[in-house]
């Protein structure tokens, strides 16, 4: 028996193939179905027991192109396609969105179906033709008109094109009187649609919930009390640890607004504030409460912790960094000394240290200069902080700037994987200590005044740029004026790092704090010696251009040589303490010609190179290499320079392969020696 036909037209063919398709499935095995859309062309005549117009629109198109007749003629009622309705579900509540249709009734259908489909935490705006802007909206939804989306909006969603709805399909079946049976299993196929349909969303739900759940166990496991506010200021979230603190459940909080439930001060903390953290009492408990703004959420996270927790969680960070050897050793208490000279200048220290700003230290080597920067960190704010303390001559010019700055990987050959953090990144929200700044070359004066300037840091050979919030303290022994005099020390340079002042004075200065010193040395090495008086008047008549430091050698170099259970004058090497030119002017005593100071100069710096390299200088390699300072000397002169090199302390020889070393009084003697020579 041949099918009845029916007719469906449309205004566009993409409606044309989904209404096709629907009817189709669920009509195709009792009736026959044809198409047209007007936008693909009509026949001039068409005719058909039914014609089913999609639209208002498709018949008045269609009757203008085409003579159509039919039994029955009429417009279905279409309605959203359940499967693009979680779609919907996926906007935020509140928000106002943009309704696209191709003309203006049945965009306002679309809207209308929607809403009675429940759907109505979104705000409706309907489209108009040749509206390009919508104030406020960058969502749109389409019923499969998204061609039609003004170009700026971010979020499109398609619907889909719309179905008939039940009722139209049933009038179909209606009009062509089958049997009843055929019309129940029509309806029963429409209604697996939307059954299979539910039950995704049950399914979808029901995860939905079990996550929930597993996220409000794991929250209610953390030891730290957590509560949430979304943008309505409403509490979304509220652990079991929050409950015994606010003394209130869950059920009673969650979705009320923040302000019934919290303190003002607490309100204010969470809504207004900017600081991280503070802290609070709230029923007898002290608390610390961290906030966290979630920006792109419009979400704010609020941890609480026991004051007592957060100490803690503070000790094992400091130990941590004290595992690194980030962390300062030495406090004002272990400055020893009463001279009034030494006094003031500790007073004035403590007073620096409070303050944020970088210190430039100065003074002769050895009189203590790290010994106050680490001093000044510990009576600082950034006292939990990290502290890194960095001698800025003792590396080649690239080391110490891939030092300070870190690097890429495969910035260069033997660059490590993943490239290297620099001391100033580890030394966030901590101290830095640049010792010998002096001695830094151009290039690191540049790159350390851009990170001084902008206050953040880029790895070399990297474009990531890290903010660092580090304090710097720099020392020298060296007199910078000079230095930006003879024009290799930058004066914005030194203006940054001069902010703070500290000059620490010279032993020569405060002798009388030479007898405690000594006593401290010699106690501080596990002895019991007493010292003899002669030995404190000898060290009181010393210059003592190497200072503190040179003041402990001295004293190591006794307790070794004592034989009996006092350190007496005969104990002491004589040779460095008793020497007439010593006494008497600068410890740094320049040879009597220029030729020895040249020699001096290139022997030392030959040496200082090589130690750099991490190797050891033998005279025979330091005869050959004085070829290419030009100033050839025999390994036999070289011996001869070696010897009045060690007698003054500025090398140290090691036997056979050891080869010598340059000591620190060496590298200040070597400087000197450059100085001098420009
Ligand atoms: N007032 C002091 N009391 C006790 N020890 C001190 C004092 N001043 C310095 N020292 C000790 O003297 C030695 C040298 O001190 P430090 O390294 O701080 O000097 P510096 O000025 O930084 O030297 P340089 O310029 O050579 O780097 C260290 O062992 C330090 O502990």
């Amino acid at each position: 028996m041949e099918r009845p036909t029916l007719t469906i037209i449309t205004g566009s063919k993409q409606t044309k193939e989904v209404l096709h398709e629907q009817l189709e499935q669920l009509t195709g095995d009792y009736l026959s179905i044809k198409t047209f859309a007007v936008d693909e062309g009509l026949p001039l005549h068409i005719e058909d027991n039914i014609i089913l117009y999609s639209s208002d629109i498709a018949k008045a198109e269609a009757n203008a192109l085409s003579t159509i007749n039919g039994h029955q003629l009429f417009v279905g009622k279409r309605t959203i396609r359940h499967e693009y309705i979680e779609n919907l579900l996926t906007i935020p509540a509140g928000e106002t969105v943009l309704m696209v249709n191709d003309d203006d009734q049945t965009t306002i259908d679309v809207i209308e179906s929607i809403y009675q489909l429940g759907i109505n935490h979104i705000k409706f705006v309907p489209y108009k033709r040749g509206q390009m802007f919508y104030e406020n909206i960058n969502t749109a939804v389409s019923p499969g008109e998204t061609h039609l989306f003004p170009v700026y909006i971010d979020n499109g969603i398609d619907i889909g094109v719309r179905l008939f709805d039940m009722a139209t399909i049933l009038k179909v079946i209606d009009h062509f009187a089958l049997d009843d049976s055929i019309a129940s299993k029509v309806s029963e196929r429409y209604l697996r649609s939307m059954i299979t349909l539910h039950r995704k969303i049950f399914a979808a739900e029901q995860d939905a919930i079990k996550t929930t759940r597993h996220y409000q166990n794991v929250v209610d496991t953390v030891d730290d009390g957590i509560l949430v506010i979304n943008k309505e200021k409403r509490i979304t979230l509220f652990n079991h640890r929050l409950e015994a603190l606010f003394q209130k459940s869950a059920d009673e909080v969650i979705h009320r607004p923040l302000q019934e439930i919290v303190q003002q001060e607490l309100y204010d903390f969470i809504v207004y504030s900017t600081d991280e953290n503070k802290f609070f009492s709230m029923n007898g408990v002290d608390v610390v409460a961290f906030r966290q703004h979630m920006i792109k959420e419009q979400t704010v996270v609020v941890t609480f912790k026991s004051v007592h927790q957060a100490f803690e969680i503070e000790k094992t960070a400091q130990r941590e960094q004290d595992k690194k050897g980030f962390y300062a050793k030495y406090d004002f208490e272990d400055i020893l000394g009463e001279h009034p000279v030494l006094l003031n200048c500790v007073r004035i220290a403590k007073k620096l240290a409070i303050a944020e700003h970088p210190i430039l230290i100065n003074g002769e080597t050895g009189v203590g200069k790290e010994l106050f920067a680490h001093s000044i960190h510990r009576a600082s704010l950034r006292k939990n902080g990290p502290f890194i303390a960095i001698n800025c001559s003792a590396l080649t010019e690239s080391l110490l700037e891939s030092e300070l700055f870190g690097y890429e990987e495969g910035t260069f050959t033997g660059a490590q994987r993943g490239g290297k953090k620099g001391l100033f990144e580890l030394a966030d929200n901590g101290t830095i200590f640049l010792d010998e700044i002096g001695d830094i070359s151009p290039a690191v004066q540049a790159h350390l005044l851009r990170v001084l300037q902008e206050k953040e840091i880029r790895r070399i050979g990297g474009r990531k740029i890290t903010p660092v919030n580090v304090r710097v303290i720099a020392a020298t022994n060296k007199n910078l004026q000079h230095k930006i005099a003879d024009g290799s020390f930058r004066s914005d340079l030194f203006y940054r790092l001069n902010v703070l002042h500290l000059s620490v004075p010279p032993l020569r200065d405060r002798l009388s704090d030479i007898k405690r010193l000594t006593n401290y040395f010699v106690t501080k090495s596990g002895n019991w010696m007493k010292v003899d008086d002669e030995v404190i008047e000898t060290f009181m008549t010393h210059n003592w251009p190497g200072n503190i430091r040179e003041l402990k050698s001295i004293i190591d170099y006794a307790l070794v040589v004592s034989e009996g259970t006092t350190i007496t004058k005969g104990d002491l090497p004589h040779d460095r303490l008793l020497n007439k030119d010593s006494i008497a002017t600068n410890y740094s005593k320049l040879p009597s010609s220029s030729m020895e100071a040249k020699e001096y100069y290139v022997i030392l710096q030959m040496i200082k190179n090589r130690n750099d390299e991490g190797k050891p200088a033998s005279r025979n390699y330091l005869s050959e290499e004085s070829n290419n300072f030009h100033h050839h000397l025999t390994p036999q002169q070289i011996r001869l320079r070696l010897n009045d090199l060690e007698v003054q302390g500025y090398v140290l020889k090691g036997r056979g392969r050891a080869g010598t070393h340059i000591t620190h009084e060496g590298e200040h003697y070597l400087s000197q020696l450059a100085a001098r020579s420009r």
